[in-house]
């Protein structure tokens, strides 16, 4: 098990580098910190399960990622986040929702051109049998 601790231990340096390349990308500067509800206060009321980069980073940290996959589920959920919040036929809703479709082609793209597809499974692995 001592391997799989070590496994796990490069999983979380290497999605440190992925949150930090997406969070760092000015495109999405509006994904990096959790939508603060007092500029937004019907946030709350739209959106029950807010997500965002810098609350990411922080799951790596505490270990609550076990694959990519598991860090790709919280990217999809700031996307369907952002496109339920911004549903509206306007220039600056249909930004928001490009946006979003960037921040998802952009961290699944990253991760599969970076990420050793036999160390995710070797991840899924550990993941599962926890
Ligand atoms: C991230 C997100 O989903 C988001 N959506 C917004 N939508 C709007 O403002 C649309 C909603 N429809 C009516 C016209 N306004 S603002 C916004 C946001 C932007 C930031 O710079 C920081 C932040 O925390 C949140």
């Amino acid at each position: 098990f001592e391997t799989e601790e070590h496994t796990l231990r490069e999983l979380r340096i290497f999605l440190r580098e992925i949150c930090k390349k997406l969070a760092n990308n000015r495109l999405f500067y509006m994904f990096t910190k959790p939508v603060d509800t007092e500029e937004v206060p019907d946030y709350p009321t739209i959106i029950k399960q807010p997500m965002d980069l810098e609350t990411m980073m922080t799951k790596v940290d505490f270990h609550q990622y076990e694959c990519a996959k598991d860090f790709l589920n919280d990217i999809e959920l700031i996307v369907q986040n952002a496109l339920e919040y911004n549903p509206a036929k306007t220039s600056a809703d249909k930004q928001i929702r490009h946006r979003a479709c960037s921040l998802r082609d952009y961290a699944f793209t990253l991760i599969k051109n970076e990420m050793d597809s036999d160390f995710e499974d070797k991840c899924q692995d550990i993941s599962k049998k926890r």
